[in-house]
């Protein structure tokens, strides 16, 4: 069966990068989808205003909606402190197996925990099957017309408290139009925003920045 791209990148990691070292296989997939092939993995520019949010965050517990290869997954992990808790959701099976295999590379797989499923089937979950109270961080970077159902969904089942803050990639491109109006015009967030370029390309993207004031 002819490859994934997804299982190139795995393979080009697996073959290149230095296992149990998150940072050489992130380096090694901004490598490979720099100058082989284009993903849509969060990046390096982009990554950097990811870790300095998570390093001002600090948080414990935390989620992320579309794991795809795990290239954010390995990155939010190998800054989390042992005790804490991080979930990713990816509903396609083959990314999901990608992800698992990447985030055991790394050796990060004791932070991370992949659950495969749609977002809007598990979030309801979370707090009786998943043990979670409430999130300190979400990272949205799924389709971009689920931004904002999802938010509205972790609201609904408490799983935000006052701080918590959640962090959307592509709100310029491909663009989350709605969850930007909705989020920017609902007094109970605080907003952000923070330019930079779509991965890999020269084309400008931003990220957005939501604090919820409970
Ligand atoms: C049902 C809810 C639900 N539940 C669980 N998992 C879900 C899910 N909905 C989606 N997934 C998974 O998430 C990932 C999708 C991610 C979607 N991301 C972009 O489309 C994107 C595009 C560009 C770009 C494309 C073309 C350009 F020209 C420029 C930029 C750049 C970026 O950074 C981008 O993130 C996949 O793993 C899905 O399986
Ligand atoms: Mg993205």
């Amino acid at each position: 069966m002819a490859q994934s791209k997804e299982e190139r990148i795995l393979n080009f990691v697996l073959q290149n990068a230095v296992r149990g070292d998150p940072q050489s296989v992130l380096d090694t997939i901004d490598k490979y989808c720099s100058q082989k092939e284009w993903a849509m993995n969060v990046g390096d520019e982009k990554g950097l205003i990811l870790d300095k949010i998570l390093e001002e965050t600090k948080p414990s517990v935390l989620l992320e909606l579309g794991t795809y290869c795990g290239y954010s997954a390995v990155r939010i992990a190998r800054l989390l402190n042992p005790s804490a808790r991080f979930l990713t959701i990816e509903f396609n099976p083959a990314f999901a197996a990608i992800a698992r295999q990447m985030i055991e590379f790394a050796g990060v797989q004791d932070k991370v925990k992949i659950l495969e499923g749609p977002s809007e089937t598990i979030i309801p979950q979370l707090k009786k099957k998943h043990e979670v109270d409430t999130l300190d961080f979400v990272f949205l970077d799924h389709w971009k017309d689920r931004y904002m159902p999802d938010t509205i969904l972790l609201l609904d089942h408490g799983l935000l408290r006052k701080g918590s803050v959640i962090l959307a990639d592509n709100v310029i491109v491909p663009g989350a139009p709605e969850f930007i109006k909705y989020i920017r015009n609902n007094n109970r967030f605080e907003c952000t925003n923070y330019p930079a370029h779509v991965e890999y390309m020269k084309v400008k993207d931003a990220m957005e920045k939501a604090v919820f004031v409970g």
